[in-house]
This record gives structure tokens, C-alpha cells and sequence, in this order.
């Protein structure tokens, strides 16, 4: 760890305990059964520019300022200069530079893969968190600004579905104001706000970043008000000519487009903010606790609902595999099997009969067998009956091994759950997503 963030660690550690001593503690009193407060986790993201880390910092000096220091974590493996104090720091732990060049990366291949080697120490992460919980209320998470390295990685969901399921975690999604006031790239960033809230399934707040430079007051109306912006749109057509954005095919596109997502802004908060000025950081502030509460009303019990779900598939899924394991290892249900072998048998007997049929093939079999016997090979009849009987012992001794068996595996289930689920689920979710 560079000298710089052991510095700022030790800073943020006497800050904090400078905290915890006015604050009363986050966790619950048995006595008074009050609920436990979680801090909420703020994630955010947002285009490449948007001013994520801008942003970042000066959410951090604003909160600061009320004497409310977040605990702040990094997630960009490839950011140069982070103008901010990290309490965590993806670079301490992996260093992107050198992923590149053992693995031979491009870089945004080597930002997946750091995030991905991160993910597998994400329960240490969370632990890290969680043991200081008490002397925050707010975490703050920077993310790569290439968006689809972390919104469309495994590594990007397993983090977020880490924090959301310990901790209130809302999603900031940074605008860069100037940049979006044409109707056609509000749209798209729209467009992708809505594929990150339908990806997340965490709140989402949609922050207007630099607004000392364009006011967000256009895209406020945009979003309340259809007309609004199907005016706007109609400008951008008359002053654009055939072939730009504004022309017919484009213009009717956005304009089913701005139709769909009418239902998508009544479920988010906007607001405007200037992370060079400050200005907007209060509302920001209080659109969190608004989403603090949404997440603990809806989002809270539906994903108690989908890990339930989840659980109940894993299960279902564990038997399933246990009933393949006992066919792969031939100790299937003897009725199936029989089955198998009678139909086995009766076209065994049909090509027999077949054979027997010709008495030139007949002739022919035995001269094979007096062919066979003298270079020293046996011709044994098979005697159905010795077969029936070793049959039925076989029966017994199979399910005997069956029972035993299945036991040994559900103990060992039973006891390897607990310590390996986690490393066992992150490798499946990886594997699964990234094919
Ligand atoms: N005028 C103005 N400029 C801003 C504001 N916030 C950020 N910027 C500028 O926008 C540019 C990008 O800011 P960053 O914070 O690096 O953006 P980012 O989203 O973290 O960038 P990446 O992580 O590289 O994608 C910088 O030049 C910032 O100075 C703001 O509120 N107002």
C-alpha cells in the first residue's frame, strides 16, 4: 500500500474515531430493540467523463464538512490519480499494469479481469465494511468509467449484489448535463440508465452532474413533461438536415423510445448537481435517504424473496445432481434399469432370432465356436436363472451402497456449504456469465 493512503487511512481513522464519539453507535440496543442502522452504500456510475471521481471527491469533502466522513472505496484499477482518501483501493491489492502483461490485455480487458480478481476477495471487502459500520453512515463507491466493464462484468454484479445484500445501496448514476442536451443522446443515456436499473435492480438516482455549466432544468421537463420534449425534438429535426440524427427514422425512433421510459422516470429521483461548485450536494444528500427508505420497503423484501427463490432452485438443483451422480455411478433404481435391460434384451433376441432363422448361419456359428475352441478360447452358455439370482443380490448390495452414499454426500454438503459457498458461487457466476 503507497505511503500516501497509509497517510490517509491514518487520517481517516482518527476522523472517524473522532465520530464515533458524538454519534451513538449504528447497531442495534437489545434493550430497546431499535432496528440496526446500516449505512447506505452509494455506487457510482456513470460515462466514461461524466465526472464520476469529481463528483466522488466532492461528495466526500461535502460530507466531511457535516462531519460525516463516508467510508470511501475505489474500484478503478486504472485511474492514474484518485483525488480523494481511500479507505479501500483496488489498486492496493491489484495492480492493472500487470495484469496487462501476463495475461496480454488490452485495457479493458485488463480492467475486467482486475475487477473479476477482485470479486473473489469481495466477502473480505464486505467484512471490512461491516466492522466499521458503526462509524459512518454513508459509503462511497468510484467505478471504472468504461460503464459496461463494470455494469455488464460478473465481477460488476457479484459487488453490487454483495453490498445490496448487506447494506442499503443505492444507485448514482452521473449525467454529464452539457453533453446531454440534444433529445437523441438524453435518450441513449436514458436508454442505458434504464438497462443499469433493470441489471442492478437497486435504486437509482440520476444525478445531473455540471450544472455550472448548463442548467438540468431542460431535462427535468423532459422527463415530467412529453411534450415538452417531443417539441424539442421537433426543433432538432427542422434544424438538422436528412442525414443527421434528427431525420425521419431516427426522430420517430426516439420518440417511441421517450413513450417507453415515461414509466421508467416515475420510479427515480433526479437531481441537479455541480461537483466544481458544490451546489445540489443537500438535495443529492436527501434523495438517498428517500432511496434508503425505498430499498428497505421494496427492494429489501423482493430480494429476500429471490434469495429464498434462489436457495429453494439450489436445493432443488443439489438433489437433482444427486440423483445424477447415483445414475453416472450405476446405482440407479433397478426398476429403470430393468426396463432398459428388457428392451435391450428383446432386441437382442429379435437380431437371435434372426440369426437363428438360417440354417446356413447356424452352421456357420458353430464352426465358429469349434474355430474358436481350438485356439484355446470357452463357449459358455448363459443360464438365465444364475443371472436372475445374481441379479437380485446385486439389487441388494446396491441399494445398501446407494444409502450410504447418499448419506456420505448430503453430510459433506451439508458441511462444505458454509466455507466453500461462497468461492464455489463466485467461480459458477463467472463461469456461467462469462461463458
Ligand atoms: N464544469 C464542470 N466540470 C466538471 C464537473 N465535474 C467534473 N468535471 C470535469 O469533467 C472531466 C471529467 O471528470 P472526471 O471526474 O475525471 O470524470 P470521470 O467520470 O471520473 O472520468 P473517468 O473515470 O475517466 O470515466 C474533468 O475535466 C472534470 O474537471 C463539474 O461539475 N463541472
Amino acid at each position: 500500500m503507497s505511503e500516501e493512503s497509509k497517510a490517509v487511512k491514518n487520517q481517516q481513522g482518527s476522523l472517524k474515531a473522532e465520530n464515533t464519539a458524538d454519534k451513538p453507535a449504528a447497531s442495534a440496543n437489545p434493550k430497546t430493540e431499535e432496528p440496526v442502522r446500516k449505512p447506505a452504500t452509494i455506487v457510482c456510475i456513470g460515462m466514461a467523463g461524466s465526472g464520476k471521481t469529481t463528483f466522488m471527491q466532492r461528495l466526500n469533502s461535502h460530507l466531511h464538512a457535516k462531519k460525516e466522513p463516508p467510508y470511501v472505496i475505489n474500484l478503478d484499477p486504472a485511474v492514474m490519480n484518485v483525488p480523494f482518501g481511500c479507505n479501500i483501493d483496488i489498486r492496493d491489492s491489484i495492480n492493472y499494469k500487470k495484469v496487462m502483461e501476463t495475461y496480454n490485455l488490452g485495457p479493458n480487458g485488463a480492467i475486467v479481469t482486475s475487477l473479476n480478481l477482485f470479486a473473489t476477495k469481495i466477502d473480505q471487502v464486505i467484512s471490512l465494511v461491516e466492522k466499521r459500520s458503526s462509524s459512518f453512515n454513508h459509503c462511497i463507491i468510484d467505478t471504472p468509467g468504461q460503464i459496461e466493464c463494470f455494469v455488464w462484468s460478473a465481477s460488476g454484479s457479484i459487488v453490487t449484489e454483495a453490498f445490496a445484500s448487506e447494506f442499503p445501496t443505492v444507485i448514482a448514476y452521473i449525467i454529464d448535463t452539457p453533453r446531454t442536451a440534444s433529445p437523441t443522446t438524453f435518450i441513449s443515456n436514458m436508454l442505458y440508465a434504464c438497462s443499469i436499473l433493470y441489471k442492478t435492480r437497486l435504486p437509482m438516482i440520476l444525478v445531473f452532474n455540471k450544472t455550472d455549466v448548463k442548467s438540468a432544468d431542460f431535462a427535468k421537463e423532459w422527463m415530467t413533461d412529453f411534450e415538452s420534449f417531443q417539441d424539442a425534438l421537433q426543433r432538432n429535426v427542422e434544424l438538422s438536415d436528412e442525414n443527421s440524427e434528427g431525420s425521419g427514422y431516427m426522430a420517430s425512433l426516439v420518440n417511441s423510445m421517450s413513450l417507453v421510459l415515461e414509466e421508467f422516470y416515475s420510479t427515480l429521483d433526479a437531481v441537479s448537481c455541480s461537483a466544481y461548485t458544490g451546489a445540489g450536494f443537500d438535495d443529492f444528500l436527501k434523495a438517498v435517504d428517500s432511496k434508503v427508505e425505498e430499498y428497505n420497503e421494496i427492494y429489501l423484501a423482493e430480494r429476500k424473496k429471490t434469495i429464498e427463490e434462489r436457495k429453494e432452485r439450489e436445493k432443488r438443483k443439489k438433489e437433482k445432481n444427486l440423483e445424477n451422480l447415483m445414475e453416472d455411478m450405476g446405482l440407479e433404481d433397478k426398476k429403470g434399469k430393468n426396463e432398459e435391460t428388457d428392451i435391450g434384451r428383446r432386441e437382442r433376441v429379435d437380431v437371435l432370432s434372426d440369426l437363428s432363422s438360417s440354417e446356413d448361419d447356424e452352421d456357420e456359428i458353430e464352426a465358429q465356436i469349434k474355430k474358436d475352441e481350438a485356439n484355446g478360447y470357452e463357449h459358455g452358455l448363459i443360464d438365465l436363472d444364475d443371472v436372475n439370482q445374481d441379479e437380485e443380490d446385486e439389487e441388494t448390495k446396491v441399494s445398501a451402497a446407494k444409502k450410504a452414499i447418499e448419506e456420505r454426500y448430503k453430510r459433506a454438503m451439508a458441511k462444505g456449504e458454509n466455507d466453500s459457498k461462497f468461492a464455489e458461487d463466485v467461480a459458477k457466476y463467472i463461469r456461467q456469465t462469462q461463458g
